[in-house]
């Protein structure tokens, strides 16, 4: 079954660069399952390009095995068809315009409807007319996004592809892989932003120095970051104890608190009484992945 074929798998990956270079990798092991959004992160030269630049066969690896889309990227040409691929700087020749370069790019994967470039281009407010030497670094990169996205790729590859774009265009970068996702794509995304990655993933993988140390669900993740609550009673609020429950202020006819794990205690021992509101605040998982780096260095 086609489904049951990892869309990335490496195995004991390691990558030197030059005889007494650095080892960029150091045996990486990482499997990315058909239609999940991957997000690949850790600091600065852990190895993230590095592996990506290896999926593509920019780069070849000093030993281990890489499969993408079950093939060989080394001695499969017609893979790079089947890929969407953006680096955070992205570039291309300046003399020619988005729409020459568009739709050169989507002849060379298998065609392109011009009604699909010309409705992403709208909706990213882009001008294909102009060349692209003469747009700024932010409508560059959406250039980059287009040609990553348009021809609906089995697997998009995405290497810090949000870099140099606005916040407004970030979350239209959200939009595309959400719907991207929707439509059975996989996604394996290296980046920085943090926001970004709690919005499309659905595990991340954690490098450091050329390892892969943790890999994790973003759902798990969410159930154990702290999440902001705020209850309001009918009267004075009382004060409730439930296992998860910290930081409880009360005032007035108002607890507010915070929440780890499980809700499942504190929804009990809030129904005793009467509740006219109870809010939740999606977690923020920033401060989670900084433990991560954190802890790590150690
Ligand atoms: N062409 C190269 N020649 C020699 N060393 C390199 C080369 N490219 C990367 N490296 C080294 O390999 C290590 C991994 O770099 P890589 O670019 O893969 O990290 P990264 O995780 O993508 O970092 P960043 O978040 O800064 O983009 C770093 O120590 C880097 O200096």
């Amino acid at each position: 079954m086609m489904a049951d074929i990892p869309a990335i798998q490496t195995e004991a990956l390691v990558k030197r660069y030059g005889p007494r270079g650095t080892t960029a990798l150091k045996g990486l092991d990482l499997t990315v399952s058909p239609g999940e959004v991957f997000g690949f992160l850790g600091p600065n030269g852990a190895g993230k390009s590095t592996t990506i630049r290896i999926l593509l066969d920019l780069i070849r690896p000093t030993t281990g095995t890489v499969r993408v889309l079950g093939a060989d990227p080394r001695s499969d040409p017609a893979l790079r068809s089947r890929i969407g691929y953006l680096a955070g700087d992205f570039v291309a020749d300046a003399r020619q315009t988005g729409r020459e370069l568009l739709t050169y790019l989507g002849d060379l994967r298998g065609g392109v409807p011009a009604r699909r470039i010309d409705e992403f281009a709208a909706r990213w407010d882009l001008d294909l007319g102009k060349r692209i030497g003469s747009l700024s670094k932010g409508n560059r990169q959406k250039i980059g996004v287009l040609q990553a996205f348009m021809h609906e790729p089995p697997l998009l590859i995405l290497d810090e592809p949000t870099s140099g774009l606005d916040p407004f265009l970030q979350q239209q970068f959200v939009a595309e892989v959400q719907a991207a996702a929707r439509r059975g794509q996989t996604v394996f995304m290296s980046s920085h932003v943090m926001s970004e990655v709690q919005q499309t993933c659905d595990r991340v993988g954690i490098i450091r120095a050329g390892t892969l140390v943790a890999v994790e669900h973003i759902d798990d993740l969410r159930k154990r970051a702290l999440r902001k609550i705020e209850v309001h009673f009918d009267t004075d609020a009382p004060v409730v104890e439930a296992a998860g429950l910290s930081d409880v202020v009360v005032d007035g006819t108002v607890l507010r608190g915070k929440l780890a794990g499980d809700a499942d205690a504190f929804v009990k021992a809030l129904a005793r009484h009467h509740v006219v509101d109870l809010i939740s605040e999606e977690p923020e998982l920033e401060e989670l992945f900084f433990t991560y780096y954190r802890h790590e260095e150690a």
